[in-house]
């Protein structure tokens, strides 16, 4: 549906994305996910066709579109501050783009009313200024601007950024829901790997321009290809030689000692885990414990290592900060990474592929 291939972007002298090869299949959510400043909105800005690339192509459904201008894609796009135009009523906003084509004006009225219900706009919004919205109104205007022009992509770039975190998780659902029923193929942009994952098919983890990883969110967050995406996704906690050797010893694992070690929150317990067949026991010191209602957060040092938990708090006594403690590890769920490369070892290959 979407394809970017060698795709290379300069400002100046400064190369924004040095060689960018996404694949989004039809119908797919997909999102460009990583920090602030790693080129997420410069490739979505060249597929909409604002940034023209200086090397590489942009196909849409397998025409060749890296000359056309934006308006002849197909491409609907929301900004993060929605671009709406503030002194024309939501109705007004919606329809901007099928007045611009000439629509005839009652079958502009039966798509807008048509898109608005859709976005949960009501008639008495319709007639309201844009002005007048709240945020979460303000960007279901923008949705149903773009969504009206039945464009074959939504590219949204941070749509949500602007809302409160309660806001922001309702209509991350709506906007999925709204996605699968006209079933677009849409390209999403966030630095939030919350939402990034809560609501892909797959996901590209940038970092610098380049491309990371990308997988399905259990792909990424369970097998990060690289130190950079482990850090980035998830939390987890670096593992020292001593604790990989120890480990090693008390289960005959062959981690690697040499590498870049890590565990995520949830994967060490201090309880032995029911058919955790291959989990050991290290001895450790509670560090600190800080209650969180449902669950609380350890920190445990064992072997030289800081090892954060994320414990469940089912009404057990659990042992305070200070005292001597059992951490259960599974050697499985230690994830190793080339200490120059920042590339994964394979788990088969951890024994041998010791850097
Ligand atoms: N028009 C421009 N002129 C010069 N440099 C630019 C321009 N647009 C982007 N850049 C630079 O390109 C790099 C990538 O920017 P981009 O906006 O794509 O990042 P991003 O990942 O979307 O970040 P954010 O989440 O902060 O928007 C940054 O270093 C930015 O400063």
């Amino acid at each position: 549906m979407i394809r970017l291939d060698n795709i290379e972007v300069t400002f100046g002298d400064f190369v924004a994305i040095p060689n960018l090869d996404l694949h989004v299949k039809p119908g797919e959510f997909f999102t460009l996910l990583g920090p602030s400043g790693c080129g997420k909105t410069t490739a979505l800005r060249t597929l909409a066709g604002f940034i023209e690339p200086s090397a590489g192509t942009v196909h849409v459904d397998g025409k060749n579109v890296t000359r056309l201008p934006s308006d002849k894609r197909q491409v609907g796009m929301v900004f993060q501050n929605y671009a709406l135009f503030p002194s024309m009523s939501v109705w007004e906003n919606i329809a901007f783009g099928l007045r611009v084509r000439k629509e005839k004006s009652a079958e502009t009225d039966h798509l807008v009313r048509d898109i608005a219900r859709r976005v949960e706009l009501s008639d008495d919004q319709l007639h309201k200024n844009v002005a007048e919205l709240s945020g979460g109104q303000q960007q279901r205007v923008a949705v149903a601007r773009a969504l009206v022009l039945r464009p074959k992509i939504l590219l949204l770039d941070e749509p949500l950024s602007n809302l409160d975190a309660k806001l922001r998780h309702q209509l991350r659902q709506q906007l999925k829901d709204l996605q699968s029923e006209f079933g677009i193929t849409t390209v999403y942009v966030t630095h939030d790997q919350d939402e990034a994952l809560a609501m892909s098919d797959r996901v590209a983890v940038f970092n610098k321009g380049v491309v990371e990883q990308v997988g399905t969110p259990q792909s990424i967050y369970d097998d990060a290809a690289t130190e950079f995406v482990c850090n980035f996704i998830g939390d987890s906690s670096p593992l020292t030689p001593e604790f990989i050797t120890e480990l090693n010893r008390l289960s005959g694992a062959g981690l690697s000692t040499a590498a870049n070690s890590y565990l995520r929150v949830e994967k060490a317990s201090l309880t032995q885990p029911p058919n955790g067949g291959t989990a050991v026991g290290l001895s450790g010191q509670v560090v600190s414990r800080t209650y969180h209602g449902l669950h609380s957060r350890y920190i445990v040092r064992s072997h030289g290592a800081d090892l954060r938990l994320l414990v469940k708090e089912d009404g057990v006594a659990q042992p305070a900060a200070g005292s001597q403690t059992t951490v259960y590890v599974q050697p499985g769920h230690v994830l190793q990474y080339h200490p120059d490369t920042g590339k994964a070892l394979e788990k088969q290959d951890q024994a041998v592929a010791a850097p």
